[in-house]
């Protein structure tokens, strides 16, 4: 299914090498700014093109078509469409009838029973990720103007690492500096060994994975709920529809499962002003599905793109039996610099679906200082 949220309704639509991608969201609060300069600044982070991605050219100009007064959302559904204008669909003829390892093609023809839109990978391309960057876009400057950040950097390409994100909070100079660099790394010199990672691969007719971490500050203490309420597993769903993403962990995630409860448990204590929040972060912002109000963090795996230059083995549909496959065609040598604003624009949508959800108690109700406990 391409559409996303419980009160914030998301359809993705659009092929690769259709005439556009596009976006519907239903749900938007009405009366919210958006800044096309900045939405801009988004999708060119995500675009195609430069040195260290596909040299598929698109301009990635969403046209809103509706949903927008004089730039303020005015209640009603918002779409928005991204036309396509460079697909080069001869590369593909081969692989239509020699499915490419690793990426969709063999599942969607039995899937589709062979009517589906082999060109570019269709509906299962990143090109749909442009479209949910417009989406996320709008989400994060609805968030942002309530003090809620969300920013994704790249933590490791291959072998090369950058420093993981300070738990507590990370400083908002480093964060703004990743996104004057070719990856979105929290150094320079963590940004050029990446980039060597992705410059070898290429050479190599290769691919290479790595990770993104994300942060979202300035939440409220609250946010989610239990079972399949649990604003992590919700997160953990819309990141999971990003192509290429095989493995998702907040906080401490796997590493937790080495540890004693004395190393894992964040300690509640007081701030400076009396209120309530934890020593420690290493449960990555929830508990119990819920916010703490500390940084809400998480890491995803992401696979090296499966489109590579060397040649193959796969199948023939045509002639039966094995055969070689050479992919043609232009392909990012690693998706992971492209996916950052992808990862931050699902998280947005998410955050902002969260807070969308019916309040568990009325705003009349009185708030009881202590939990009520019953008798016996
Ligand atoms: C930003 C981004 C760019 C991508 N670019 C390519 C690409 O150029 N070539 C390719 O084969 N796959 C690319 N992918 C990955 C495929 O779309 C993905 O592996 C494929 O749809 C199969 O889905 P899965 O990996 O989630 O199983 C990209 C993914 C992302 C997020
Ligand atoms: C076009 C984009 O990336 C594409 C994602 C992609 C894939 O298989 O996911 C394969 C390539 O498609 P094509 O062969 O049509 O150039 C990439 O260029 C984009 O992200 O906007």
């Amino acid at each position: 299914m391409s559409t996303i949220g419980r009160n914030l309704h998301v359809s993705v639509f659009g092929q690769s090498h259709a005439a556009a991608v596009g976006v519907t969201i239903d749900g938007l609060p009405a009366g919210e700014a958006v800044d096309a300069a900045e939405l801009a600044r988004l999708l060119a982070r995500r675009a195609p093109g430069g040195k260290l991605a596909t040299q598929r050219r698109e301009a990635d100009e969403p046209e809103i078509l509706c949903g927008l007064l004089d730039g303020v959302t005015c209640g009603a559904p918002l779409t928005a469409v991204i036309r396509n204008g460079d697909a080069k669909s001869r590369d593909y003829r081969e692989s239509a009838e020699k499915p490419r390892p690793s990426h969709a093609d063999w599942p969607a023809h039995v899937r589709y029973g062979g009517w589906q839109d082999v060109r570019g990978g269709g509906v299962f391309s990143a090109r749909l990720t442009a479209p949910l960057c417009v989406a996320g876009g709008i989400a994060m400057q609805i968030l942002a103007r309530r003090g809620i950040l969300v920013a994704a950097h790249v933590r490791s390409i291959g072998a090369a690492e950058d420093r993981p994100m300070n738990p507590m909070g990370e400083d908002d100079a480093v964060l703004a500096a990743r996104l004057t660099r070719p990856v979105a790394a929290l150094s320079d010199e963590a940004a050029e060994r990446m980039a060597a990672e992705v410059e070898a691969a290429r050479k190599a007719a290769d691919s290479v994975g790595g990770t993104v971490e994300c942060m979202v500050t300035g939440l409220p203490v609250g946010l989610g709920g239990p079972l399949f309420d649990g604003i992590d597993g919700r997160i953990a769903y819309t990141v999971f529809g990003v192509p290429g993403v095989k493995g998702v962990e907040f906080g401490a995630g796997f590493e937790a499962a080495r540890m004693r409860g004395s190393e894992m448990n964040d300690p509640w204590c007081r701030d400076e002003a009396g209120a309530v929040t934890a020593a420690a972060n290493r449960a990555g912002g929830v508990v119990g599905g819920m916010t703490t109000g500390l940084p809400l963090i998480f890491t995803c795996a992401l696979k090296p793109t499966p489109s590579i230059g060397q040649p193959q083995r796969t199948v023939s549909l045509a002639e039966g039996g094995e055969a070689e496959l050479r992919i043609r065609g232009r392909h990012d040598p690693s998706i992971v610099i492209r996916a950052v604003p992808v990862l931050e624009a699902v998280t947005a949508l998410t955050v902002l679906d969260a807070l969308l959800d019916a309040p568990a108690v009325l705003p009349d109700t009185p708030r009881r200082d202590l939990p009520r406990v019953p008798e016996g």
